[in-house]
């Protein structure tokens, strides 16, 4: 077998009041590098990879099992080294890029020939939400909804805009942001919320990121239950819209915070951000357009 590296992006959910529905891949990646082996291994070589499993307990391993089995298939031994820009459990869909690393390893190994609906398929199926798993496999911008029976989605190439993302040194599990979230909305809530996410997708579709800025921060589903959990969550909203933001949310399950600003305006910003909230990571991160890819070697 010739070595291979399948490179996924990150991506950011919700996007204010797109919960489980919208989501955009960002230019920070996982990488594989997949060499033949006579046993299992996992090599990593990032900070952002803390202490897990190496060998046939890796999650990435379970995914690629699960996706051969699915496909009747036995994944063949591998090394696998990985290295990784995405931080664990911030907000950054770094479930999600793993998920769909491992059905892509299972793909080239197994040479499933499996096309992207058939991985966001799979990939929905095992994370329960297509919101970060469409963005890892398509790139750009992804409007999805599992609503009509299967994963059904819109792609945007991006978004005019230049995105910033606020990353604390703490983590926060999307479970435990999804257990603070109420298990049934009133009809009048789902009705104001699902309007502000009709002109929210509508703004960015013609271009209005005024307009766009304004809908992102009236999310009605998520963000007035989460807001209590993240750090520093009204100084960082209102400190960014004051140095120019269109919008800031919460990124995914949190505890990332996320901006949109006028496109080529970021860059002079960043370090004022920086100066004001030292313990964070504050940066621009590209929009990822090409998401999962494989390239041998
Ligand atoms: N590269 C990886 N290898 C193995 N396990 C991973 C990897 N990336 C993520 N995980 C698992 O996923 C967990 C984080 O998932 P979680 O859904 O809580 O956060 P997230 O995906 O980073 O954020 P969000 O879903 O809000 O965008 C980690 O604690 C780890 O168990
Ligand atoms: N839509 C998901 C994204 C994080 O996995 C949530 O907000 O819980």
């Amino acid at each position: 077998m010739r070595p291979f590296r399948i490179h996924v992006p990150a991506s950011s959910a919700n996007i204010g009041p797109g919960f489980d529905s919208l989501g955009l891949a960002l230019g920070l990646y996982l990488t594989l590098d997949v060499a033949t082996a006579e046993t299992r291994e996992v090599v990593q070589c990032s900070p952002h990879l803390p202490e897990m499993p190496t060998g046939e307990d890796h999650y990435i391993f379970q995914i690629a099992d699960q996706t051969a089995a699915r496909w009747h298939k036995e994944l063949p031994p591998c090394k696998v080294t990985l290295q990784s820009d995405i931080p664990l459990a911030r907000g950054l869909g770094s479930s999600a890029s793993a998920i769909v690393a491992g059905i892509e390893l299972a793909n080239q190994l197994c040479k499933l020939s499996l096309s992207p609906e058939d991985k966001l398929t799979f990939g929905n199926e095992i994370e329960g939400h297509p919101d970060n798993i469409a963005p890892s496999i398509f790139g750009g911008l992804m409007i999805t909804t599992i609503a009509a029976g299967s994963v059904d989605w819109i792609q945007m190439p991006g978004v005019d805009a230049d995105v910033v993302v606020f990353i604390p040194d703490q983590d926060l599990k999307t479970a435990a942001a999804r257990k603070v979230l109420p298990t049934t909305y009133s009809r009048e809530l789902a009705t104001a919320g699902s309007s502000v996410s009709n002109v929210f997708v509508a703004s960015l579709l013609s271009g209005n990121y005024p307009m766009a800025g304004k809908m992102m921060e009236n999310d009605l589903f998520h963000e007035p239950y989460r807001s209590d959990l993240i750090p520093n969550y009204n100084e960082i909203r209102r400190h960014a819209k004051e140095n120019g933001a269109y919008g800031t949310v919460i990124s995914g399950a949190g505890p990332t915070m996320i901006s949109l600003f006028p496109q080529g305006e970021a860059d002079a910003i960043v370090p004022q951000l920086q100066r004001t909230f030292p313990a964070y990571d504050i940066k621009r991160v590209a929009v990822d357009s090409k998401g999962v890819n494989t390239t041998w070697g």
